[in-house]
């Protein structure tokens, strides 16, 4: 067996809970609400962001209560890290996105530069109406593309490194069903 790294069960322990479980529900179903508000008949394709808009797309895709296709894209610049880097494409969109209604999933918008490739690749393919969804916004003055601003944002953070709901620490934590912040980051 390989056993898990020493510091991910400490880094846990010693974490701030910034929301909880029940909090959370509560952000997804108003984005949900207004999500559907705007798309709802529109024949929507739904990418998660891999892997870290995994955990939302899988809970918000079921308060969607409309015809839709679900799908997924892999971009990643943090690679398990806690500071971001180059942009890596894994995985384009395997459909065509010409004048389809579009909603992308992520979990957290930081710098924002992840998203805004993932909108220029949108554009590129001629995608009829995009929407962006996200769970957190991290509040700070370093957003790279200060012109994007996702249409739906679950909640607000300060500016720390945070993980759980998708969003990983070393690569583990996703599967924490709370958003927490490392101790001293
Ligand atoms: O706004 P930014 O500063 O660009 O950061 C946001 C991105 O960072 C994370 O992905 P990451 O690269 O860690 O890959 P992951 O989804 O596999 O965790 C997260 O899921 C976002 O996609
Ligand atoms: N896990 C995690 N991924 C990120 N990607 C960009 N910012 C963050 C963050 O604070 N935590």
């Amino acid at each position: 067996m390989t056993p898990v790294p020493g510091d991910i069960q400490q880094v846990m322990d010693e974490a701030d809970c910034l929301f909880s479980e029940s909090q959370i529900e509560v952000a997804i179903d108003r984005m949900a609400k207004e999500i559907s508000n705007d798309i709802s008949g529109k024949n929507p394709i739904v990418f998660s962001v891999m892997n870290g808009g995994l955990v939302l797309t899988g809970k918000l895709v079921t308060k969607l209560g409309f015809p839709l296709e679900v799908s997924y894209l892999h971009a990643t610049r943090y690679r398990n890290e806690t500071r971001g880097s180059e942009l890596d494409w894994k995985a384009f969109p395997a459909q065509q996105l010409k004048d389809r209604t579009i909603l992308i999933v992520d979990d957290i918008y930081d710098e924002g530069a992840t998203l805004g490739a993932i909108v220029d690749h949108c554009r590129t393919e001629q995608v009829g109406d995009l929407h962006v969804a996200v769970l957190l916004n991290k509040l700070h003055d370093r957003k790279a593309r200060p012109d994007i601003l996702p249409d739906y944002i679950g909640l607000e953070c300060e500016d720390r490194f945070v993980f759980g709901f998708g969003m990983d620490y070393k690569g583990y934590w996703r599967n924490a069903p709370g958003i927490y912040a490392v101790k001293g980051m």
